[in-house]
């Protein structure tokens, strides 16, 4: 089948001269959730905007459900709703009703059963006569989403869905986003967090200075991402890993003053028990731990060095 988006040899150079996307080849197919994760600056927002026809592209084509976004503009945006970052809608209209104002937009008539239905799914429909302006801000980021789909859309943009949002709001999205899955709606999301994309993607694509530097399925990137450290700072220096700690993937540093230890947190298990357990068996004692995970940027270093061994 079609994707239901193709980008291919897409670029982006703004008039201040600055090339925020080079040569981008893309393919989402249908009715998966593809994230596309990348640093600030990385040209996600570009990409996004372009496909959505809010940027034009300095080359390239878009395919939207089999529409040019250049030549079919109005069937290719129609297919498409946006979550933006921000609401920008007046702040003293109802939800109801600004959320049927935006299905209007897309030419489309009056639904009210439809946007009822996207009302209950987020939770707002008791907030369905509210002002905008007397809504929390989880509330108001329900309602871009609703405004998103009034038009039932056939691919869904999050545009980092879930910056800011409380834990509540953050589990509802990944729920709302696994019905709109399952409804056959594709969801395209951008995010900075790899627990997000992890939590909610088929597939993930890193962006990287204006690159796709990786597509993959999510199972085989996590695998690659998912290293943890947990560092000991002990109470005694050592010199050496003890022999009868050998099978864990330890490392002595700091001078001898810190025990390193790396593991995998989607393993079944951690093994910290068992180290700890060691530790205390082989006399090694810590008055402080800390652990940490590697960032987006220590992985996209670590993806680009390997590209570069490879090349
Ligand atoms: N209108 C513009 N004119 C010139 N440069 C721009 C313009 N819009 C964006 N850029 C630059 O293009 C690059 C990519 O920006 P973009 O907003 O696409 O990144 P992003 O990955 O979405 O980042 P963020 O996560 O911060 O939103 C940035 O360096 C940005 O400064």
């Amino acid at each position: 089948m079609m994707p239901i988006i193709s980008i291919s040899k897409l670029s982006k150079t703004y008039t201040s001269g600055f090339t925020a996307l080079r040569d981008i080849d893309l393919a989402i197919e249908r009715g998966e959730i593809f994230a596309l994760l990348g640093p600030n600056g990385a040209g996600k927002s570009t990409l996004i905007n372009i496909v959505c026809g809010i940027v034009t592209p300095s080359s390239g084509t878009v395919l939207v459900d089999g529409h040019d976004i250049a030549s079919a503009y109005r069937a290719a945006r129609r297919a498409i709703g946006l979550v933006p970052q921000e609401l920008t809608t007046d702040a003293f209209e109802t939800v109801v009703n600004t959320v049927s104002f935006s299905r209007g937009l897309f030419g489309l008539t009056p639904n009210p059963a439809h946007i009822e239905r996207i009302l209950r799914a987020l939770s707002l429909w008791d907030k369905r006569n509210s002002r905008l302006m007397t809504l929390s801000g989880g509330m108001k980021r329900r309602v871009l989403i609703a405004k998103a789909l009034s038009h039932e859309p056939r691919v869904l943009f999050l545009d980092e869905p879930t910056a800011g949002v409380d834990v509540e709001l953050r589990q509802d999205m990944w729920r709302l986003v696994r019905d709109l899955r399952q409804q056959g709606v594709t969801v395209i999301l951008t995010t900075h967090y790899i627990e997000e994309a992890e939590e909610m993607a088929d597939r993930i694509g890193v962006i990287r200075r204006g690159e796709i530097i990786l597509v993959e399925e999510k199972a085989a990137l996590m695998r690659k991402l998912g290293r943890k450290q947990l560092t000991l700072h002990l109470q005694k220096p050592i010199t050496a890993v003890p022999p009868d700690l050998s099978d864990y993937e330890l490392a002595v540093a700091g001078d001898g003053s810190e025990l390193v230890y790396t593991y995998d947190t989607r393993a079944e298990r951690t093994g910290i028990t068992g180290l700890l357990t060691g530790l205390a068996a082989a006399g090694i004692r810590f008055n402080d731990l800390h652990t940490e995970q590697s960032s987006l940027e220590d992985i996209f270093v670590g993806l680009v060095r390997e590209e570069r061994a490879q090349a």
